[in-house]
């Protein structure tokens, strides 16, 4: 049976990519060419920002000073689950060895990157959880430097919170800056800092777009754009639940979609009454956006069974995906494409964005198709390394040679044929590609 959308969206979120990249482009081509000072002259242009870029100790201190003690206590409670599941994914990782053939052993190393550069976006919110989730990563997998960027607010700079939270996590340097001159200064390494391996961290449109661009010149986390979200609810879902859920992702931005998918048309026309309702009762901003995100990019899907459900959402491959259903089981060995799965209506996206341990810089846009979320993995390079003994080789020795010139490869095989022949002087070896 085909699915019935009772809500289809207006838009897609790639729908503006293309005057994105141009934007972009141009702005990276600008602080390439110009460095710090054009590097300053975007931040005055976009968020009317002259003040210090680099923040100096005094400046950490008293951001610091100015965050309620008592939320100071939640981040360091968020850090330390965020730091805690960081170390258990760092476990399931590391150096190992096998010895291939007597005498011919192979080898893989863990190793971070020396320089990672984390982004916490902070044009419409104050992503405070996006500096727990980039810096304390980089920090357990042992980065040697660690620069974070945030975008400053006019004359007041990055939100205190913000750069308490990145000094906490392991920040070696925190800028004010945001959006492309951010990742710009990271990435080319401006006002001191070491040009990053590797770029992670969440942001709007242009600064996944950046780091889209930059790809190549540096490592990135992934493509984590404007936030979205799906939900999966049966009969034996709450419509309430489910439609503040719904909402609160959708206050992330005018383009940030959200889902429905469920099998029970009355979920559906209680959760699609509720949602404007509970939209109006937001502030301002979240209002704002929550109505554009929900009027132009959110979906109400119409499915038969459960199957067809498992596959409309493996199909949107959606950054955050939360099954309020029965058999929950079924459904984590059933789904295959999201960036982090909530399961039950015990879990909420929010905790895994704020608090609960799991890393919020996410895929967006369909990215969960190919890759999970930042880990602390993204900043360890896997890389491998062997030795042998003379003999432990000599049957690799053979191989290579013929199979580089059954290749074609005539160079390749004459270093196996040269080893060969200086340590087996007396022996004839058929190492042609022919029989
Ligand atoms: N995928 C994930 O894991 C996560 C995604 N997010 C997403 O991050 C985004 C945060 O976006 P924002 O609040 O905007 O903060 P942001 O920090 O990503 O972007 C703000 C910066 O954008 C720049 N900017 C604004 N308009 C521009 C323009 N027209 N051209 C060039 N640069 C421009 C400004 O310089 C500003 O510093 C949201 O879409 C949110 O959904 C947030 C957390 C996690
Ligand atoms: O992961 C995301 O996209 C966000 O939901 C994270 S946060 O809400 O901005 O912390
Ligand atoms: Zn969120």
């Amino acid at each position: 049976m085909t699915v019935e959308y009772l809500k289809k969206a207006a838009r897609r979120s790639t729908d503006d990519s293309g005057d994105v990249r141009e934007t972009v482009k141009a702005i990276l081509d600008e602080i390439e060419k110009g460095g710090d000072a054009a590097a300053r002259a975007v931040a005055a242009r976009f968020d009317k920002y002259e003040g210090d870029i680099v923040l100096t100790d005094d400046a950490i201190e008293a951001a610091a000073a100015a965050v309620p003690e008592r939320l100071k206590d939640d981040i360091r409670y968020a850090h330390d689950n965020v730091r805690r599941f960081a170390e258990a994914q760092k476990a399931t990782i590391g150096d190992t060895q096998l010895e291939i053939a007597p005498g011919l052993i192979a080898g893989q190393k863990a190793i971070p990157v020396s320089a990672a550069g984390c982004y916490a976006p902070g044009g419409r919110y104050a992503h405070v959880a996006s500096a727990l989730m980039t810096v304390t990563t980089a920090k357990v997998a042992g980065c040697g430097h660690i620069a974070a960027c945030s975008p400053p607010r006019p004359g007041q700079g990055v939100h205190p919170a913000i750069v308490y939270t990145a000094h906490l996590c392991g920040a070696d340097r925190i800028l004010a800056l945001g959006g492309v001159q951010g990742v710009a200064a990271m990435a080319f390494g401006l006002f001191g800092l070491p040009k990053a391996d590797i770029l992670v961290g969440p942001g709007n449109q242009f600064v996944a777009e950046a780091k889209r661009m930059l790809f190549g010149r540096v490592g990135i986390d992934m493509f984590a754009g404007p936030t979205d979200s799906l939900i999966i609810a049966d009969e034996t879902a709450d419509p309430e639940i489910a439609a503040v859920d719904l909402v609160g992702q959708a206050e992330h931005g005018y383009n940030s979609p959200v889902w429905l998918v469920t099998t029970y048309r009355g979920l559906a026309e209680k959760v699609m009454a509720r949602v404007p309702q509970l939209i109006a009762e937001l502030p301002e901003l979240n209002r704002r956006n929550a109505e554009a995100a929900w009027r132009d990019y959110a979906e109400v899907i119409l499915c038969s069974d459960r199957h067809e459900m498992a596959r409309v959402s493996d199909d949107v491959a959606p950054e955050h995906l939360t099954v309020q259903a029965a058999d929950l089981d079924w459904w984590l060995d059933r789904l295959s494409c999201y960036g982090s799965l909530f399961l039950g209506e015990e879990t909420t996206v929010a905790y895994g964005d704020k608090a609960s341990g799991t890393n919020h810089v996410l895929p967006t846009s369909g990215a969960a198709r190919y890759t999970g979320g930042l880990s602390v993995h993204k900043f360890m390079k896997l890389v491998t390394w062997q030795r042998s003994t003379r003999d432990g080789a000599r049957r690799v020795a053979e191989a290579t040679a013929r199979i580089s010139r059954l290749e074609g490869m005539e160079g390749h095989a004459r270093s196996a044929d040269v080893r060969l022949a200086k340590y087996y002087p007396g022996e004839n070896f058929n190492l042609s590609a022919h029989d």
